[in-house]
């Protein structure tokens, strides 16, 4: 049988595009790609980069009054979010521009429409074509789910948040994970008087105690205002803002109201049910250790299967498909100990297990240290830095590492590498510090703060 593609990609995100591009330049297939917005996806369009971009600009009022202190005649003027906003535009268009390029260069077709799933081999595209193909891939992410609230639609959500006319001068953020303490932090960086609404106890749920609690002081020092066990009952429209009522009944009035309550993978109306493709209770794509679906020539990868959502791994997932359906060398991704960095304010950068997983699991000792480092020593300014490991007393090696510190996403990336190749805490001893730097920490922590 003749198919018009080897391969028909859809959705042009982080996982979508590589998998896409290495099919057609390392095997020579014949490749088509469908994305219904533009190219790049979560991370590059409405994600990873915007957001990073956003830490940056949101760190220069602190660093500028830090420079005051070390001798600097800093003249403190206010921040131009509309200046910045066409920075930041233009630099998206860049980046959508080379990913449109790497596509083309690889030689793959691309069409800018909506697709779906018509059958095990074929695609429906919202112009009315119809492509077949030997293998189909399902690329096609997440998007922000928000609660069924009164009021929810006056909402916006991170989609809308680079897009904003102006900066509110109050916001309220609801949720708790990797989202909303991000965005608290940058709002709050930008100037905008920010609180933020959390159900439970203490935000950044499953990550290490140790680590969330000093995040969370951090965060307040800085001047987020953090109210837990608070959750939004209503939200009216009161002139140009909102008024949100509290599950504690409490009235309170914001300029703009955003939620950060999770994603849903984005798989509604794609025709997979009639295929008899699994979706889990949220919609999730269910796949196998290959990321192949129920239908052999039907694969899927990334947010849409709802494993670990973050574009490395999406990534990963892309080209691990592409040594399995295309290559014919079965490759599965190795989704354990893999390192993650959340751009609070104070940074947060872990792998492997929290102290409290690691207990439930075995003995061990904790080696742990907080302090001022020494760049803020002499300026009365927040940034407390945890630096901590979790040790299997039986095999030494280490369970899991946690940074709070400026740049810890940059140093779990290198402290990820031992870690991922199983170095124990005798490893870590034996290499010498670089002094005087913060991770040096990591090398010259002698006795366990406790065992368990
Ligand atoms: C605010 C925010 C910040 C983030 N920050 C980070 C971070 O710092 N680090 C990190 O690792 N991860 C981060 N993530 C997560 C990361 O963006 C995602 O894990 C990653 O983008 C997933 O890639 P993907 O290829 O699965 O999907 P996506 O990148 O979402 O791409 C899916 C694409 O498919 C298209 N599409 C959907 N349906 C169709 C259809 N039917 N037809 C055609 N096209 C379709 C969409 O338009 C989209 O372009 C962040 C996410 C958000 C929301
Ligand atoms: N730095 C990074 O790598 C990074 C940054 C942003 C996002 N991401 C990825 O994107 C995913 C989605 O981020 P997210 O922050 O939206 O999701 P999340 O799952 O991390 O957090 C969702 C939060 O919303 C809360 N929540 C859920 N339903 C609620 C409800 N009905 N009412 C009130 N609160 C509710 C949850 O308790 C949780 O605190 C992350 O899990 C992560 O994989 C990664």
């Amino acid at each position: 049988m003749s198919f018009d593609y080897d391969l028909f990609v859809i959705g042009g995100g982080s996982g979508g595009v590589r998998a896409a591009r290495v099919a057609a330049s390392d095997t020579g297939a014949k490749v088509g790609l469908a994305e219904e917005s533009r190219y790049g996806g979560t991370c590059v369009i409405r994600g990873c980069v915007p957001k990073k971009l956003m830490v940056f600009a949101s760190t220069y009022a602190p660093a500028m009054e830090q420079a005051a202190v070390y001798g600097w005649d800093v003249q403190m003027g206010g921040f131009n979010w509309s200046g910045f906003r066409r920075n930041l535009e233009g630099e998206l268009d860049r980046l959508e521009g080379i990913y449109r390029c790497l596509l083309q260069n690889s030689g793959v077709e691309t069409f800018d429409v909506r697709a779906t799933v018509g059958g095990p081999h074929s695609v429906r595209l919202a112009d009315g074509r119809v492509v077949t193909a030997k293998v189909i891939l399902l690329a096609t992410g997440g998007w922000p789910s928000v609660p069924d609230v009164p009021g929810a639609e006056y909402a916006i959500t991170s989609n809308e948040i680079f897009h904003l006319e102006a900066l509110p001068q109050r916001i309220l953020i609801v949720g708790g994970g990797y989202i909303a303490c991000e965005f608290a932090g940058i709002l709050n960086g930008l100037g905008v008087q920010t609180h933020l609404w959390y159900r439970g106890e203490a935000v950044l749920r499953g990550f290490d105690k140790e680590a969330r609690d000093v995040i969370v002081q951090g965060m307040q020092e800085r001047g987020v205002q953090m109210h837990m066990q608070t959750n939004v009952a209503r939200i009216e429209k009161q002139g140009a803002g909102y008024c949100v009522t509290d599950t504690k009944g409490a009235r309170h009035d914001f300029d703009v109201v955003m939620y950060a309550t999770g994603r849903t993978p984005k798989s509604a109306g794609l025709g997979l049910e009639a295929l008899g493709i699994g979706l889990d209770s949220v919609g999730a794509v269910q796949v196998d250790g290959f990321s192949q679906t129920s239908v052999p020539s039907i694969y899927a990868i990334g947010d849409v299967t709802n494993r670990v959502n973050l574009t490395p791994v999406a990534i990963r997932e892309g080209m691990a498909f592409v040594e399995t359906a295309l290559k014919g060398n079965p490759t599965s991704v190795d989704h354990e100990l893999i390192p993650t960095a959340v751009f609070t304010q104070p940074e947060f950068g872990t792998i492997g297990l929290s102290e409290e997983q690691a207990r439930a699991q075995e003995p061990i000792e904790v080696y742990a240290t907080a302090f001022r480092p020494m760049n803020i020593s002499f300026i009365d300014a927040p940034n407390k830095v945890l630096m901590k490991l979790v040790v299997s007393q039986k095999t030494r090696k280490i369970l899991g590492c946690h940074i709070v510190a400026d740049g810890a996403g940059e140093m779990i990336q290198l402290a990820g590498i031992a870690v991922k190749m199983g170095a124990t805490k005798e490893d870590f001893d034996r290499v010498c510090a670089v002094h005087p730097t913060v991770s040096e920490e990591l090398v010259t922590m002698k006795t366990p703060v406790r065992s368990a």
